[in-house]
């Protein structure tokens, strides 16, 4: 996708992209990168990070890849000093590396939920930590984006993920405040639905259904996620923090992809039903 961005916006700058070695993930690197950004990548998988570090590499970015699962802190810890070490300070993370499963909320098991809750807060939250004090606070200059989801509405069919990103959401404004004096600014953006080898992962009729229920009628595109958390981590958003930002097509606002069955409503209890007489 072609930027409205000047060339050099980052020029000098090193940006942390966490699952940078796919999809949303990897057209931010790609971006920030062809705008003059030395970019660190992880991932749990090293042969996709070495893929996507020879793409990086190609276009003529500087990039450091090494495997680094999020939700262990001995990793994050690891491959943050690891990216100060080759490239220098960082001042943008892009908190993208997540994922969970469709389930029903009396279904999903204990081990499920965890590992859902662990891959999107705790592994957010320890790589923010990890940066901020190691690269951000001491230089006084950090932009950090999370990408959650259109949590807006609660999620239904995915009731992990939605607390989890919630929690994100919140997680978000609290350290936009906490870290205000350290002239870190902390955003967020919720994607609605985006076609990449993430929802490729999704049965195509789930992703049909949420098509329809969008009022632009269409899927995202991974191009158009990256420039705005390319703004984000721009001079151009220097008093914005604190915020989400949905891109979704207006998905928030309208459609939903929980079909509630027509059904007789349920007898209401004796108090409502003394109360409705009156
Ligand atoms: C029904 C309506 C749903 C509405 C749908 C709306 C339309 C789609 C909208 C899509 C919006 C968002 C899209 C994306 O985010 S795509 C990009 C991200 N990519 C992914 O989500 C795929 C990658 N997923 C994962 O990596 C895993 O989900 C996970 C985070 C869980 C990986 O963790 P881990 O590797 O630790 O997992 P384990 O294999 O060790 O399993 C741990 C327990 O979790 C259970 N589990 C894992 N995967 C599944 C699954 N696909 N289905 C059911 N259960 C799963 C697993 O069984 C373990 O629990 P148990 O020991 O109890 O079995
Ligand atoms: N596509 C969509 O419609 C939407 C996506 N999102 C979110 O956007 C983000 C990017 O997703 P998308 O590009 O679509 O899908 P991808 O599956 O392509 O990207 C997810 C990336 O996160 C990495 N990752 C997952 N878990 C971990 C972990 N524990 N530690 C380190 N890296 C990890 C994966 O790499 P590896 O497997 O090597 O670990 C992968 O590169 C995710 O957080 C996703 O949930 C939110 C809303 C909608």
């Amino acid at each position: 996708m072609p930027s409205i961005f000047r060339k050099d916006l980052f020029q000098g700058q090193v940006a942390i992209v966490t699952g940078g070695g796919s999809g949303i993930g990897l057209a931010t690197a790609t971006t920030l990168g062809e705008l003059g950004a030395k970019i660190a990548i992880c991932g749990r998988k090293k042969e996709k990070l070495d893929a996507a570090a020879e793409t990086l590499a190609k276009r003529g970015i500087e990039v450091f890849a090494d495997a680094c699962d999020i939700r262990e802190m001995e990793q994050v810890t690891a491959f943050v000093a690891a990216v100060k070490e080759k490239l220098g300070t960082a001042s943008v993370l892009v908190n993208n590396a997540g994922g969970q499963f469709p389930t029903t909320a009396e279904t999903v098991s204990a081990r499920g939920w965890e590992a859902v809750v662990r891959n999107n807060l705790n592994g957010t939250f320890f790589m923010t930590q990890s940066v901020a004090n190691l690269h951000m606070i001491p230089a006084k200059r950090g932009r950090v984006v999370n990408v959650i989801a259109n949590v807006a509405r609660g999620f239904p069919g995915m009731v992990h993920t939605g607390a989890a990103r919630a929690g994100v959401e919140n997680m978000t404004k609290t350290l936009a405040i906490e870290w205000a004096q350290y002239n870190v600014q902390v955003n967020a953006v919720a994607p609605g639905v985006i076609r990449t080898s993430g929802t490729d992962q999704y049965p195509p009729e789930l992703l049909e259904l949420s098509r329809e229920r969008t009022p632009m009628k269409r899927l995202g595109t991974a191009g158009e996620v990256a420039q705005l958390i390319a703004y984000l981590a721009s001079d151009a958003a220097f008093f914005v923090t604190g915020v989400t930002w949905y891109i979704d097509g207006g998905a928030h606002l309208w459609g939903d992809n929980w079909i509630i069955a027509d059904a007789e409503p349920p007898p209401p209890p004796a108090i409502v039903a003394e109360l409705a007489k009156e």
